[in-house]
């Protein structure tokens, strides 16, 4: 058996399907040339008689993109395949899609009609596309919940009549992955000719199986997969291309391949995203943010030493530069050494477990520790011990009531203790810290860096003071601002004492 799967993406219908998800005809086209870039084989552009803007799409579309084939959707209905084929005209390969409900529930409750009924339908139906157009492809709705008798007597007469793809969906993505094993593997062995059309699987992903179940499909003999980028699509959305190529590819012993250019998969993946505004789950296999991001410290040591240990895609593979190794509590000092030289700092071990320990009592406040906070605790440590700490601060202040601090502040190994009012909490604590050093300085500036990420950022602080006709420069950061306040204080006093 032939051993190419045949990417057939319907992000720009199935997937365009997502309630907000709906494009122009500029962002259809823009992203209909995005996916022939990528290297898929069919782009089902759309459903050309559901309104004049998705006509004018197809339209436009099969002007813009000459690669693959353009495939227009239709209902059993011949209006709607003469607007498709009037939508497809300028299309340099074409398709139409055809096709109605097997299942039980839509032959009684949707289509209201009978079985045998059905069968003559989609045979009409097919021979009538075949007047406009060779490649017709034929969907069997809601064969994950059809009688496999049934859909095969329905396949059977769809391929007489001339379809040469014969698409087998799950619509309702009801079925586990054996049970749509066991339906592709029927079909095979049951439907005359079956050999002679290709076997498409369209599986929607309502229990999450969407991609386990087109494995299963094409590893029964299937030789289409009906996929969108990122798994949009109606309700809890379709098979994912990314997931099924980068499967069939990272399992190469299946010797089964795609013409997708996975480099170009995550660069897709974004703009299909942004254009739809439907931002992707950060654990997103493939494409999420966090897919190749490691953070615990296990982790991280065992994908420093070797990638693959945790690891079965290389990032780049899919247009991804590099894993992200992400600092939490949960990291351990390999990440952390790791990212301190990637910052261009070579610490010995002993600075390491200092700064691992500072890190540490960072990562549980803030959960994310980032570069700048990497460099401010090398700087902090670099000062190394100081005739004057701050050791203890407490304020109590808010609305309607008089702010009151109390710092206690190591003097040369002493801590010494005090109480003050205050305008404002570091008012109150900065006249506190005077009540305990007591020298004549002047504040000559005080900055506060705007917190830029969340409310859990370090709070830097800037403070010059000026001291018998010099200038003195503190500096700190911390969750909280106060803190951060009186530390950058009691780093300027610190150097007025050394040099008093
Ligand atoms: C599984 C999929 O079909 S996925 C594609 C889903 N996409 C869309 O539905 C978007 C495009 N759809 C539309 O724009 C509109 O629904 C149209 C233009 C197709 C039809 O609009 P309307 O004529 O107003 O019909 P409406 O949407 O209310 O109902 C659908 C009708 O099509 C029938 N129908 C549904 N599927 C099929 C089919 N595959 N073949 C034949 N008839 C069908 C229904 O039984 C119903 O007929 P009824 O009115 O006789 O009961
Ligand atoms: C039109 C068909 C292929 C479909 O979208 C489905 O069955 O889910």
């Amino acid at each position: 058996m032939n051993n190419e799967i045949i990417i057939f993406d319907t992000t720009l219908r199935d997937g365009e399907q997502v309630p907000g998800c709906q494009l122009n005809t500029i962002e259809k086209i823009e992203v209909a040339k995005a996916l022939e870039e990528l290297g898929v084989d069919v782009i089902e552009a759309g459903f050309p008689i559901s309104s004049p803007g998705d006509f004018k799409s197809v339209v436009e579309i099969s002007k813009a993109v000459t690669k693959p084939t353009i495939c227009a959707l239709t209902r059993a209905v011949k209006k709607d395949i003469e607007v498709a084929a009037d939508a497809l005209q300028y299309a340099k390969l074409k398709r139409i899609h055809t096709g109605i409900g097997v299942s039980p529930w839509h032959i009684e409750h949707k289509i209201r009609t009978t079985p045998e009924e059905i069968i003559l339908r989609a045979v009409e139906a097919v021979k009538y596309a075949k007047k406009f157009v060779e490649d017709v492809e034929f969907y069997a709705e809601d064969a994950g919940r059809a009688d496999n008798e049934y859909l095969a007597r329905v396949i059977e007469a769809v391929i007489k009549a001339g379809a040469t793809v014969v698409n087998i969906p799950d619509t309702t993505g009801y079925c586990l992955p054996e049970e749509y094993a066991e339906k592709i593997k029927f079909l095979k062995a049951n439907v005359k000719n079956i050999d002679k059309v290709i076997i498409s699987t369209h599986c929607h992903n309502d229990l999450g199986m969407a991609t386990a179940n087109t494995i299963m499909g094409v590893l029964n003999g299937a030789r289409q997969v009906e996929v969108t980028l990122n798994g949009i699509g109606e309700r809890a959305g379709n098979t994912s291309l990314e997931e099924v190529v980068m499967t069939l590819k990272s399992h190469s012993y299946l010797n089964l391949h795609t013409n997708i250019n996975t480099k170009l998969i995550y660069k897709t993946s974004r703009l299909v995203s942004t254009l739809m505004n439907m931002p992707v789950q950060p654990n997103k296999a493939i494409v999420g943010r966090n897919a190749f991001a490691h953070s615990s410290g296990i982790h991280q040591d065992g994908v420093l030493k070797k990638r693959e240990n945790y690891e079965i895609i290389n990032p780049v593979d899919v247009g991804i530069n590099e894993s992200a190794i992400i600092l939490t509590a949960r990291s351990g000092r390999a990440a952390l050494k790791h990212r301190i030289e990637a910052l261009g700092y070579k610490l010995s071990k002993d600075e390491l477990d200092g700064i691992y320990s500072r890190f540490l009592d960072l990562a549980d406040k803030k959960k994310v520790v980032n570069d700048d906070d990497i460099r401010i605790l090398i700087g902090e440590a670099a000062q190394g011990e100081q005739p004057l700490e701050l050791e203890l601060l407490q304020v109590s202040c808010g609305k309607s009531m008089m702010p009151v601090a109390t710092v206690g502040i190591r003097i040369n190994g002493e801590v010494h203790v005090s109480t003050a009012t205050g305008n404002g909490p570091i008012d109150a604590s900065f006249t506190a810290v005077k009540q305990l050093i007591r020298k004549n300085f002047l504040l000559e500036e005080f900055l506060i860096q705007a917190i830029t990420r969340g409310s859990d950022d370090l709070g830097k602080v800037h403070v010059q003071l000026e001291y018998k006709g010099n200038n003195y420069y503190g500096f700190s950061a911390d969750t909280d601002i106060v803190t951060a306040s009186v530390k950058a204080l009691v780093n300027a006093l610190a150097k007025i004492n050394n040099r008093d």
